[in-house]
């Protein structure tokens, strides 16, 4: 970069910069000619620069500060989700961009949902032969085949007993048995990317936090069934795992999947998957598969990352996910991850950039132990009501780092009414969501922040009341109302809005959405509400509208 050009004298001697400036005595006139034009390059590079800042300035001015947004609630409950409708909103071409990425992750959900189904199998194999019926021996009971263990379910279970061993079923789980080696090699992929990748930054990249937050040097975890899902620190791995394959920033936005996965290698996951995608959709497909996974209380299409459903479309040759299945496709997130990026203002004059913060929702990110005994009761699944929340000791440890937000968006899950927590069967889901909620509103450090509640996932609720399973049975308090969606809903929102009102530091707007956040269409509509909302309050503290 060009000098920048200073003359003058400090307290009337020469200034040792300015002297080291002057032209030589016996300086020639051809020597002078080039000086000048020397300096007067010089002095508009310095002219450019100053312009530059001042300009940098303007913008910074004109735009404020960015408005940030953190994302709150319990594993699962769609904050990650959230995430991804703001980004295809906001930044559609990024979004789409990552679609080889999330094919990996979508092949990885199918597999976790065959190793549950073929686990069952093995499970009921090993304890009660013969237990596997005969393909069309047990009446088809409608909730527990599709996925939901009820009375019906449990009709289904005492058909099975009848049941005898079938031979096609135990020849395709053989088949299909080295299918779970996939896994691991998906796995590692999204786990451990190459370790030589750039890391280029972007708008929408997750970032660290800064300050360094306490969340960090979380693993993956492996378990049994359920917890064996593979979880991901956006800070980390993902974001190496999304960036990893040569798309520098400046081309991202263009890049094609097409180009990211070697469709002509036959040991690539997909190609196996497509290899094995007639047996898959027979097991799937298989009658006793829906009786084994009743009789165990699996409920696969409830679980995140379902896909089975569609097998012939995932496991299709060049398979490219859609944007529906993108934002269906499960990867639990560990630690905090930081989003950026920009948006228009309702008239589209001026930009803004939206900080998102996307936090683990697991027990240990989010809470301190002491408060998961609230609802520890001796019946698994059912919880008193809202008195006993009230009474938690230690705040989160992520509040002093999330103090200054403008808006947390919580998620509430509500059709986990009859769900107890992975992390603690003991706990009714939804007695945590009430227990979360009330801690966060709480909060002193967080009392000025609006909040927004997201009563998430209201399609498995509707399709939960309509099959029968009712509210009151693990809510006592709903009491004689009716099992109806409308009903259903109406009393929860008045549950957390009595704990907004009673428990605020100061009064605050009850923000609600009743959400299916899988639903690009509606969720794009209610996400633009709350940015215009935030966006109108930012430009009002900065004196930019009235
Ligand atoms: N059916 C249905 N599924 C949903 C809805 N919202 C989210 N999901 C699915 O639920 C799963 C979990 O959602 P995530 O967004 O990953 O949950 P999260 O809150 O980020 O969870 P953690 O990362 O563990 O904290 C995903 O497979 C989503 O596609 C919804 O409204 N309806
Ligand atoms: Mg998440």
């Amino acid at each position: 970069m060009a000098a920048r050009v200073f003359r003058g004298t400090v307290g009337g001697d020469m200034d040792p910069f300015a002297a080291a400036l002057e032209p030589p005595a016996n300086e020639s006139p051809a020597q002078r000619q080039a000086r000048m034009v020397q300096e007067r390059v010089a002095k508009q590079t310095s002219d450019d620069i100053d312009e530059q800042i001042g300009r940098e300035k303007r913008d910074a001015r004109r735009q404020g500060k960015p408005v940030k947004i953190l994302l709150l609630g319990q594993s699962e409950s769609g904050k990650s989700t959230t995430l991804k409708n703001f980004q295809l909103m906001c930044e559609p071409k990024a979004f789409r961009a990552e679609r080889a990425s999330w094919r990996a992750i979508i092949h990885l959900n199918v597999i976790r949902s065959i190793r549950i189904i073929l686990d069952a199998l093995a499970h009921a194999q090993i304890n009660s032969s013969p237990i596997i019926p005969a393909f069309g021996d047990s009446p088809r009971s409608s909730y527990a085949s599709g996925s939901i263990s009820g009375s019906e379910g449990r009709n289904s279970y005492q058909s099975s007993i009848n049941s005898r061993p079938d031979m096609d079923l135990m020849s395709l789980r053989a088949r299909l048995v080295p299918l779970l080696a996939l896994e691991d090699e998906l796995t590692r992929q999204i786990a451990n990317p190459d370790p030589d990748a750039t890391q280029p930054e972007t708008p929408s990249t997750a970032r660290s936090l800064s300050p360094p937050s306490p969340f960090s040097g979380f693993r993956r975890r492996a378990g049994k069934e359920k917890e064996r899902e593979v979880a991901v620190n956006l800070n980390s791995s993902k974001r190496t795992f999304f960036h990893s394959r040569n798309n520098t920033m400046s081309d991202r936005a263009s890049l094609d999947t097409q180009h990211m996965v070697d469709w002509d290698d036959p040991n690539e996951p997909g190609a196996l998957l497509h290899a094995s995608s007639d047996d898959l959709q027979r097991l799937w497909a298989h009658p006793a598969v829906k009786e084994v996974l009743a009789r165990r209380g699996l409920r696969l299409q409830e679980e995140s990352g379902f896909f089975l459903d569609e097998l012939k479309e995932v496991t299709a040759p060049r398979y490219v996910p859609t944007d529906e299945h993108i934002l269906r496709a499960r990867l639990k997130t560990l630690g905090v991850s930081e989003h950026r990026m920009r948006l228009n203002d309702p008239n589209g004059a001026i930009t803004r950039e939206f900080r998102i913060f996307d936090v683990g929702g697991q027990r240990s990110m989010v809470s301190v132990t002491s408060r998961l005994r609230l609802h520890s009761l001796p019946f698994p699944l059912i919880f008193g009501g809202a008195s006993c929340l009230l009474n938690f000791p230690r705040p989160p440890r992520w509040v002093p780092y999330f103090d200054d937000m403008d808006a947390i968006i919580f998620l509430a899950p509500i059709s986990a009414f009859d769900q107890a927590l992975v992390e603690d069967r003991r706990v009714n889901r939804l007695a945590d969501s009430l227990d979360l909620w009330a801690q966060v509103i709480t909060h002193p450090l967080l009392a000025k922040t609006n909040i927004i509640l997201f009563m998430n996932k209201i399609d498995l609720m509707q399709a939960k009341l309509a099959a029968g399973v009712r509210l009151a049975d693990f809510y006592p308090a709903y009491g004689r109302r009716p099992n109806d969606f409308d009903s259903a809903s109406k009393f929860l929102k008045k549950q957390f809005g009595a704990i907004l009102k009673q428990k605020s530091p100061v009064p605050r707007i009850f923000y609600c959405h009743l959400t299916h956040v899988i639903e690009a269409k509606t969720t794009t509509l209610v996400l633009a509400g709350i940015k215009d909302m935030l966006m109108r309050s930012h430009l009002k503290e900065s004196h930019l509208i009235l």
